[in-house]
């Protein structure tokens, strides 16, 4: 008898993360905690529970810009190396207990100067978290690796400056860069000596796109900037026409997209709340997967979207009836899109992701 698809079940197969913000996915008792420790008095509320029903609550606001105005009170508790590293460790605890094996967490840090602290500090903070939440997951009995992506805002101007910073720590698991925030009005071009200098230096970058902007994003996003993978990439099904009968027609880029097998970082939770999509039932995950595109199921935002790997695929689980087959199918894809290398790629698939679907499946 195959083992019944929820919750439970879905926690205990092996998932890959590519796309989980390090300051959206805090703890809510660890943000009271570190606000308490910086003196910060900006809280809506004293109580863990009631403060993560709030950050849920506030971020289910239908538009980009006020999703991402509840991150100021993430932002204002990781302004210290000791908070950013206790961040770092607990986020790799809490995905190695929900099954993940491998994610890529990123952040910006440039939002952790408040208080004086250099970029290098804040790498080396979040980086030593990060090997540390590695430690205590294994001690548990867990396998994960961390991978970074350093993101630069796309309101402010200092693409340049974090896509050097990325490139000099290559070689201590940063694996990658990204630029976040608000879409309309910033288009990824305004950063294109950034995406020119990762190019020469043969390093990786995925971009958000196509999330609160339709395709004229997503198009500067890869045939401008070269990006290798697109953060939501939704609105890519503005270039997709499904008719009457069923038969479906790609534009160019979607074409394009699904041909060069180039990764959509989808994040069904996330969309729901910023308008993207209407329902899980709705999102076009579902189109997308079905016509083969190279999807990947992400977070985004643990906290703010209120979501786990194994919530959002119990999710997609009862819009679409996914089964083991096809969460294996999932993580093979954000496995074979990670920044890391292509033999360590391989391997985590080989000896960690095909044996764990292995027993499901048969
Ligand atoms: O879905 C998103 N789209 C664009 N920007 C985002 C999203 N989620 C978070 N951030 C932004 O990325 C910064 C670095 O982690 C966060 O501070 C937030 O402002
Ligand atoms: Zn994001």
């Amino acid at each position: 008898m195959s083992t019944p698809v929820n919750l439970d079940t879905i926690r205990l197969v092996p998932k890959v993360l590519l796309h989980d913000h390090l300051d959206g996915g805090l703890r809510p008792q660890t943000v009271i905690d570190l606000a308490r420790a910086a003196g910060y008095a900006g809280l809506p509320h004293e109580d863990a529970d009631e403060l993560g029903r709030w950050f849920a609550a506030a971020a289910d606001s239908g538009s980009l810009e006020r999703y991402l105005e509840t991150f100021s009170h993430t932002v204002a508790v990781m302004q210290t190396a000791e908070a950013l590293a206790r961040v770092a460790a607990e986020c790799v605890e809490d995905l190695a207990a929900d099954g993940v094996v491998y994610a890529e967490i990123r952040y910006a840090p440039e939002l952790f100067q408040e208080q004086g602290l250099t970029l290098d500090r804040i790498v080396a903070a979040v980086q030593d978290g990060f090997r540390d939440g590695e430690r205590r997951a294994a001690a548990e009995g867990k396998r994960i690796r961390i991978g970074t992506l350093l993101c630069a805002m796309r309101q402010n101007a200092r693409s340049a400056e974090i896509a050097n910073l990325a490139v000099r720590y290559r070689d201590s698991e940063v694996v990658g860069f990204d630029i976040a925030g608000p879409e309309a009005g910033f288009p990824p071009t305004r950063n294109l000596d950034a995406f020119e200098y990762l190019r020469q230096q043969n390093a990786h970058f995925t971009i958000h796109a196509g999330e609160a902007f339709g395709l004229p994003s997503i198009w500067e996003a890869i045939q401008h900037c070269g990006a290798e993978r697109l953060g939501h990439g939704v609105r890519i099904v503005d270039d997709i026409k499904v008719d009457e009968d069923g038969s479906v027609h790609l534009g160019r880029l979607a074409s394009y997209i699904r041909d060069r097998r180039i990764p959509l970082e989808m994040c069904p939770s996330s969309n729901l709340q910023t308008g993207a999509a209407k329902s899980i039932a709705e999102h076009p995950i579902g189109l997308l997967a079905k016509l083969r595109f190279r999807v990947t199921v992400n977070t985004d935002n643990r906290l703010m979207s209120h979501c786990s790997m194994s919530s959002e695929f119990a999710a997609l689980h009862e819009a679409f009836g996914y089964g083991w087959a096809d969460m294996q199918w999932f993580a093979v894809n954000a496995m074979k899109s990670a920044f890391i290398g292509f033999d360590e790629r391989l391997e985590i698939i080989d000896d960690v992701i095909k044996p764990g679907y292995a027993a499901l499946l048969e």
